[in-house]
């Protein structure tokens, strides 16, 4: 592989990051590359989006299948005046598309892609909160999403838009309900499969009157490397009714798990936003060689001033490098301390303010540290893969990958050589800043030939450039990321 003089490995992506071929009949529309991007864009046509319909007698360039305005939905107007009160005036281009098919009667079934930070969210919960008949105290939603993060930021974004409503919410995720409570009838429940399923299982919801299935980032809740199993133990619990609206919506569709999504959501639309990555477009990727794993601490510490210009995530391995050098560096070792939390515990030592958030950590704690970092309490959040999906923080304008995300075992052992890196995870990674246009820069730590490689994949399959920035000059290095977050 070839490096051109800006350091980008040229050559054409593998097939695996092209755009995903039309299957059936597809509908596109004319981009404009002028266009400036920022967050308007999204709100703008100013890119490619592709419909597939299950019914291929309608025609997809109808204006019935486009909404320009959330007033044209025929919405009930205490649903209006929620969406206004999240201060959205006009759908985005995937709300533009996808509200007409999922508002829609009868309901039908739909898979939707879009990159981060383009206002999926907002698409299916509207669509839960429209089919709900607030007069029955039943359960007639259930939303699934991989983290108890996500959960509860998809149930604020529930409740804002449900405000002037009579929704009634409740959680399925672990340690929020009293563990001998015996009935849910609230509207719409949101949580996590193996929690869902154990309610489910014990009948405290009763899914009898279900409307509207959703799986948020449905690629990694049907991934059997992901939560498929207990996702799939949920789908099966649900009544077998035609009428059951079936949702799913990721950025990421790998295609081993589109197949698989087909037949979770029979007949479904079929919506994607084309891969000219706006949002990646967005967020200014770079990398730093660190010569050393040791050397990564350094370098991160020196980066602290520019982390806390707005906030950033910092990402490592579940069992990440940094931990296992902090590990030895940390006198005396702290044995039980894990992953993310050396790194916050050196920080912290040497006088930065640092919050980490990692999968041991229990269920409070971890809402109350994802809270203070919502509110901009804290700055840097040290954290592994727990939040590399969904969550919006829109002032979260740094995500650096202190450890480059890898595949799993399983995948390490069918390829038979290096861990390869984990390119869908690393788009939601980066996802985290540039939230709806914005501007956002990523940086990935390499420091020797295996991460060095790893890099190079990503580039190659994302398709975009990664830009070195020098590591020894720190006024330098500062200046030139600061320069593309104005
Ligand atoms: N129509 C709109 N007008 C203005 N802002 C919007 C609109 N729709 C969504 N947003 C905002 O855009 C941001 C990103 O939206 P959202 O979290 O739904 O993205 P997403 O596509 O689900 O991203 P991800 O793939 O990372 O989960 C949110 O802060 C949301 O409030």
């Amino acid at each position: 592989m070839e490096r051109d003089t800006d350091g980008f490995f040229t050559g054409p992506p593998p097939e695996s990051a092209k755009p995903p071929a039309p299957e059936e009949k597809k509908e596109e529309e004319t981009p404009n590359p002028e266009a400036e991007k920022s967050p308007s864009d999204l709100i703008k046509s100013t890119f490619d989006v592709y419909v597939t319909l299950a019914d291929q007698q309608q025609d997809p360039n109808s204006p019935l299948f486009s909404a320009k305005t959330f007033e044209e939905l025929g919405l009930h107007e205490n649903l209006l005046k929620g969406i206004f009160a999240l201060g959205f005036t006009k759908p985005s281009k995937i709300q533009e598309r996808a509200l007409p098919l999922l508002l829609r009667d009868p309901p039908q079934n739909m898979i939707g892609q879009s990159q981060s930070g383009t206002g999926k969210t907002a698409a299916f919960v509207l669509t839960m909160l429209s089919r709900i008949d607030f007069s029955k105290n039943k359960t007639q939603a259930i939303c699934l999403a991989p983290s108890r993060e996500l959960a509860r930021q998809i149930m604020t974004v529930i409740n804002t838009m449900g405000k002037f409503t009579e929704v009634q919410t409740e959680y399925g995720i672990k340690d929020h309900l009293p563990r001998d409570a015996t009935k849910i009838t609230a509207h719409i429940v949101v949580g996590t499969p193996g929690t869902m399923t154990d309610l489910i299982r014990r009948r405290v919801i009763d899914v009898s009157e279900l409307k509207v299935f959703v799986l948020d980032e449905a690629d990694n809740m049907l991934d059997q490397d992901g939560l498929g199993d207990q996702t799939l133990r949920v789908k099966n619990m649900l009544p077998k009714r035609d009428d059951l609206q079936i949702v799913l919506f990721s950025a990421t569709f790998p295609e081993n798990v589109r197949q698989f999504a087909k037949k979770i959501a029979p007949n479904a639309n079929m919506i994607e936003l084309k891969q000219n990555e706006l949002s990646l477009d967005s967020i200014r990727q770079f990398y730093m060689d660190c010569d050393s794993e040791e050397r990564k601490y350094d370098i991160l510490v020196s980066l602290y001033h520019l982390l806390t210009v707005g906030q950033s995530i910092i990402f490592c391995q579940a069992s990440c490098s940094l931990c296992r050098h902090l590990r030895r560096s940390l006198k005396p070792p702290s044995q039980h301390r894990s992953t993310a939390d050396r790194i916050s515990q050196r920080m912290t030592a040497e006088g930065h303010k640092v919050a980490s958030l990692h999968g041991a950590k229990d269920a409070h704690e971890r809402d109350t540290i994802i809270d203070r970092f919502r509110e901009g309490k804290e700055k840097v959040l040290i954290t592994t893969n727990v939040v590399a999906r969904g969550i919006d923080i829109l002032q979260v304008n740094m995500v650096v990958n202190y450890d480059l995300p890898l595949l799993t075992e399983r995948d390490r052992k069918a390829s038979a050589g290096d861990a390869q890196p984990d390119i869908e995870t690393y788009i939601h990674r980066i996802g985290r800043t540039g939230r709806f246009g914005r501007k956002g820069i990523s940086i990935n730590f390499v420091h020797n030939d295996k991460t060095w490689r790893q890099m190079q994949a990503i580039e190659h399959a994302t398709g975009k450039k990664i830009t070195c920035i020098k590591t020894d000059d720190i006024d330098r290095m500062e200046e030139e990321l600061k320069k593309h977050l104005k």
